[in-house]
């Protein structure tokens, strides 16, 4: 049984603010009230399933919670309490957790998606294939920032979405597209969970998503940083020939990595197309594109004025785009490529987190788009990469700043080429037979880049200015 409401609420107040995903820092919570509440297992621990309502600054955004109820909290769930005293019925007493922190819990949710359950407006989908097991327990990984996912030992990855929004989640729709179409490049779904939304004709609300988990694979922003830091110390020769140097001489070259990896975005971008189909645009929204693309300049440049020495070469490229007056093919694409969300698994590269740009609007997120935006996307990942270790003072050896500069151009020159290489080998467009769109799309992305660090990780904006600077010199 739930603790009375009012305490409840009152806990919840004081609890959501001070999680990492809550996405309503910057200001006050207005009120917090409790949308819907299923009970998923009942007894001691209980569980329930929470949507709470949270009003803020004039606008009512939805977070979901796995609540778990217990008569005594052990030590391990100490650090996830909501709740010390909430008076339960009959004068007992209830303590409140996190229970995405209990794999007595959680193991109720893999259980209901096995039996495919509906238990009051929550549906459990079994995505088919395979049984799923349920005699495993799971463990929260601590990477994220604006979702919460569990592992359930080597099988599976049970990503459980925070912040809810309208209709079906683009992870969830883009997943199960690509799985259906037996894609190699995505971990194959294998169910999910959704809140009916009430309504007739209403799209149901995706709660989570329960994946393969890749256990093998290792990130591409970590094996790229390997890369360059191998690369940053590679000794000098003598004189002045270290300008001459080619990044491949480095034992821990990653173009051939770079190579696959462009590869498997052109593969997942067929199977998008395939799935999901490629409409033409008429030149007159290419050039509102442009437009925007302009404008978000302007507006960027106002809040971050160390961007405003670039904006004539951006707006050039900009202006270059409006001018191609031609029709422009868009589909469904990743949305937010970057190296942080690919897995090298032993048997190639895999794209994870269709979501989309989390500084975007939803039906932003939705809009379709020129595959070359995600290539775009990827080569300023190459950027990022190569002059992380750079921006980190103390974590690179000893050479000096400038020497160190050109080194990252080297690297990030030589993955560049080799991604587009292998994208283009695959069947995707020829970023070097498309420069205007891939200007376009390149500076766009840095826009984006140096408002979202400016917001977000101030000590990281020299790295998207320092690539600018060489993009546009
Ligand atoms: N299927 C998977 N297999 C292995 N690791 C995964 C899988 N899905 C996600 N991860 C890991 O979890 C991290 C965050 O996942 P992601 O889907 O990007 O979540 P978020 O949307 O919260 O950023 C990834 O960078 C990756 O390291
Ligand atoms: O992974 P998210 O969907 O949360 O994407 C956001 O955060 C990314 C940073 O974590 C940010 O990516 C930028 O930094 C990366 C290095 O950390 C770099 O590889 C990317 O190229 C760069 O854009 C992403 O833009 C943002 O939407």
């Amino acid at each position: 049984m739930l603790p009375p409401r009012a305490e409840l609420t009152r806990d919840l107040a004081d609890w959501l603010p001070r999680q990492r995903w809550f996405g309503g820092k910057d200001g006050p919570i207005d009120e917090l009230s409790i949308g819907t509440a299923t009970e998923l297992r009942t007894g001691d621990p209980a569980l329930h399933h929470l949507v709470l309502d949270v009003r803020q600054n004039g606008t009512t955004d939805h977070y979901q919670l796995l609540l778990g109820v217990r008569r005594e909290l052990p030590d391990r769930l100490r650090h996830v309490e909501i709740g010390r005293d909430a008076g339960g019925a009959g004068g007992t007493r209830a303590r409140t957790y996190d229970a995405a922190h209990d794999p007595d819990l959680t193991r109720t949710l893999l259980a209901a998606l096995a039996d495919g359950a509906s238990i009051g407006p929550l549906r459990f989908h079994h995505a088919g294939g395979a049984r799923i097991r349920t005699d495993l327990a799971s463990l929260p990984i601590t990477a994220e920032q604006s979702n919460t996912s569990l592992l359930f030992g080597d099988a599976y990855i049970c990503k459980l979405f925070r912040r809810l929004s309208q209709g079906v989640n683009l992870d969830l729709e883009v997943n199960l597209a690509l799985t259906r179409q037996g894609c190699a490049h995505v971990p194959a779904v294998h169910g999910w969970i959704e809140l009916d939304a009430g309504e007739p004709g209403e799209e149901p609300v995706t709660l989570a998503l329960l994946s393969d988990y890749l256990h093998t694979g290792a990130d591409g922003w970590s094996l790229a940083i390997a890369s360059v830091r191998d690369w940053f110390a590679y000794p000098l020769p003598s004189g002045d020939e270290w300008a001459e140097l080619d990044a491949a001489v480095a034992g821990g070259d990653f173009a051939a990595e770079a190579e696959r990896l462009g590869a498997a975005t052109a593969q997942v971008h067929r199977a998008l197309a395939d799935a999901f189909g490629v409409t033409t645009v008429p030149a007159a929204e290419v050039r509102a594109l442009a437009a925007r693309m302009n404008a978000e300049l302007t507006a960027t440049c106002r809040a971050v004025p160390n961007l405003a020495p670039h904006a004539k070469a951006l707006t050039g490229a900009f202006l270059d785009l409006a001018a191609r007056a031609a029709p422009l093919a868009v589909q469904r694409v990743h949305g937010d490529y970057h190296l942080g969300q690919v897995l090298r698994t032993e048997s190639g590269w895999a794209l994870l987190d269709f979501e989309g740009e989390p500084a975007r609007t939803q039906s932003e997120r939705r809009a379709l788009a020129h595959p070359l935006r995600d290539v775009a996307g990827m080569l300023r990942s190459f950027e990022y990469a190569a002059r992380f270790l750079i921006t980190k003072a103390g974590t690179v050896p000893t050479e000096s700043g400038p020497h160190l500069e050109t080194r990252a151009h080297a690297w990030a020159a030589r993955n560049r080429a080799a991604f587009c290489r292998g994208y283009a080998a695959a069947g995707g467009a020829d970023p070097a037979a498309h420069s205007v769109l891939m200007h376009a799309f390149e500076f766009e992305k840095a826009v984006y880049e140096v408002r979202y660090e400016a917001r977000n990780r101030p000590a990281w904006l020299p790295v998207p200015l320092t690539s600018l600077a060489h993009l546009t010199a």
